[in-house]
């Protein structure tokens, strides 16, 4: 098959199988040139799997690993890629300014290394043995290595682990001017607000399948849930028997909808009003997150004439991802192929 040139890499029906576990389900995905693509998913998800297929560490059992339209095994594809991987594997004796040099030597037009400094935030480090760093320098000499090839494609997979607010949001921030240079980036991650922040595309993986791929609003869309605040004095399991709601929760306990329990404070037991904070006219503080907001706020409105302090809010990204990631969760048709 071949590679649409609008395509860095992809993964064709790719199904990877270790032992009894099945990583990957027959996947699709697609990176384009410039696009910066999140891979989301929880634990075991397939997300590292999929790189090192991509990478050419390991070979699907079934379709097809494409890489600047190669086999990732050949190193004419892996030229223009820089990889930073959750296990590194770099010797601690070995003085970060040595290492950038000699990863540098590798490629034929590698960055300077003041740039390759510059972006990492590797001031102060180049004369440092890499074992006598801390875990957050490490990950930023890592970062340096995976860029100072001048690569066309990076791939970083959880990148900020092990960082503090301060490191991360500077990777992010480097990441960002790779990407204005025309870099396309893929990156695995944990942390929803770092796919929210970075990312243009975003694929969510559940168990070796894409359960949503497309734009960041485009994957909200798809889990359009509201959640609507009040101060009410309704019985907050009631709401939760509604048909739209999928949750219902007064303060600290929740109660899940007719439709599903979608938040993770949901707990099975927790079907009564709890110990609600007392709303100022007397109400309880309640929290509903449903699928539209228009029949539950017509309702609560009709049913309850001292209703106050009404607010909708659109659901979040991590809202989305726990209705998309969840157990049963159902497979959009339009939303399984990742579109270049
Ligand atoms: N070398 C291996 N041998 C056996 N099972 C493996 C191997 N690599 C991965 N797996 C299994 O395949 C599944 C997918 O793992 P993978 O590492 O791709 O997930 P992930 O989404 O990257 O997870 P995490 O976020 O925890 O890194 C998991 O069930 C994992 O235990």
């Amino acid at each position: 098959m071949d590679a649409s040139p609008h395509e860095l890499a992809s993964l064709r029906g790719v199904r990877k199988q270790y032992g009894k576990v099945l990583a990957l389900d027959g996947i699709d995905l697609a990176i384009a040139p410039g696009q910066m693509l999140a891979l989301l998913g929880a634990n075991g998800a397939g997300k590292t799997t999929a790189i090192a297929l991509l990478l050419g560490l390991v070979r699907p059992d079934a379709g097809q690993a494409l890489l600047f339209g190669l086999s990732p095994q050949q190193l004419a594809a892996r030229r223009n890629i820089g990889v930073m991987l959750q296990s590194a594997g770099i010797a601690d004796n070995s003085k970060v300014r040595e290492l950038l040099a000699l990863t540098r030597s590798y490629y034929p037009q590698p960055r300077s290394v003041d740039e390759c400094v510059a972006l990492a935030g590797l001031d102060g480090l180049l004369g440092r043995q890499y074992g006598t760093l801390s875990g957050g320098q490490q990950r930023r000499v890592q970062f340096a290595l995976a860029l100072c090839g001048n690569p066309r494609l990076l791939f970083l997979d959880e990148p900020t682990t092990g960082m503090d607010i301060e490191a991360r949001q500077a990777l992010w921030r480097a990441i960002g001017q790779l990407s204005a240079q025309g870099c396309a980036v893929l990156l695995t991650t944990h942390y929803l607000e770092e796919a929210e922040a970075l990312a243009d595309r975003v694929v969510v993986l559940a168990r070796g399948r894409v359960v949503a791929a497309g734009s960041m609003d485009e994957v909200r869309r798809h889990v359009a849930q509201r959640r609507i605040r009040c101060v009410s004095s309704l019985d907050v399991a009631c709401i939760a028997a509604w048909p739209e709601v999928r949750s219902a929760r007064a303060l600290g306990t929740a109660v899940a909808g007719a439709a599903m329990a979608a938040m993770p404070s949901a707990a099975a037991g927790d079907r009564g009003r709890g110990s609600a904070d007392a709303g100022p006219d007397g109400g309880d503080r309640i929290e509903i997150v449903a699928d539209a907001a228009e029949p539950v706020v017509r309702r609560l409105l009709a049913e309850d004439p001292t209703l106050s302090d009404l607010e909708v809010q659109r659901a979040g990204l991590a809202e989305a991802f726990i209705e998309l990631t969840r157990d049963d969760a159902d497979v959009a048709p339009a939303t399984q192929r990742e579109a270049a």
